[in-house]
């Protein structure tokens, strides 16, 4: 059985229909890529997932065997569903640590202090925050721990699927190569990840499946080699700003 299946889900603002029947499924452990041309719908796709600012206008998803196109976010994180953004978002006043903590009880609620602790130890090792840090309050930190700052809050949350929103956006090149190594880490403890990004060589070396997605449409679905090759995708990107292989 699918983990998540989103069945002919649409978004519109206004006239704009920035989801359009979109249809597709992730199988339980794979990491599933998403790309497309800048406004195709990859952002509101998460947001209609997760109901987070909001859900869908029309459609179904599934998650885990549970329909959830019209739950609250809150609940849907309980689910197991976690999400990172675009951009790097934390309390900035509140330390490294503080962060981590808040998204476990957040997410993970009716644990112990001393279960959520250590989930948020265990979420800051896996992402290569080390203790010297734990302290620092948000704020300081690089743009590089900014992001593994967010994944580690959306690990704490111990979800069986996470969606992570353009994770290498505005990373050098070293620094996506460390992050394509923490993402497999992530999937090797068996989360299953759904991964928007404009850098097609990252989804490449990471995605089980590729979505493509054109004006808020599915374009194609398939092996990452074969979407890749598709004239239609050339076409879609070609011309666009932040297309980059
Ligand atoms: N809250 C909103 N209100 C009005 N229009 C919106 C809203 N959110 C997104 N849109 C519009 O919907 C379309 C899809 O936007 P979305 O952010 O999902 O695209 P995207 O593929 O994630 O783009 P990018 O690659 O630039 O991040 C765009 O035309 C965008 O302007």
């Amino acid at each position: 059985m699918p983990l998540l299946e989103v069945e002919s889900v649409s978004k519109a603002f206004g006239s704009l229909k920035a989801l359009d029947k979109v249809s597709f499924k992730v199988e339980p452990g794979e990491i599933f890529g998403i790309a497309g041309p800048n406004g195709s719908g990859k952002s509101t796709l998460f947001n209609v997932i997760t109901g987070i600012p909001f859900g869908p206008d029309s459609g179904r998803i599934v998650f885990d065997g549970v329909e959830i196109q019209r739950k609250a976010g809150h609940k849907i994180a309980w689910l197991g569903l976690a999400r990172t953004f675009q951009r790097e978002t934390s309390f900035d006043k509140l330390t490294v640590f503080e962060n981590v903590l808040v998204s476990g009880a957040y997410g993970k609620p009716n644990r112990s202090p001393e279960e959520e602790r250590a989930g948020a130890l265990e979420a800051l090792d896996i992402v290569g925050l080390p203790r010297s840090r734990h302290g620092r309050l948000a704020e300081e930190l690089s743009v590089f721990d900014r992001k593994c700052l967010m994944l580690a809050t959306a690990v704490a949350m111990q979800p069986k699927m996470l969606l992570l929103d353009e994770p290498a956006s505005g990373l050098t090149r070293p620094e996506i190569e460390t992050s394509i190594g923490l993402i497999r880490r992530i999937a090797d403890l068996g989360v299953t990840i759904v991964l928007i990004e404009h850098v097609l060589t990252f989804l490449m070396s990471l995605s089980q499946h590729l979505l493509v997605l054109n004006q808020g449409e599915v374009l194609t679905i398939g092996n990452p080699k074969d979407v890749i090759a598709d004239a239609r995708v050339i076409e879609a990107y070609l011309g666009t700003r932040k297309a980059a292989v």
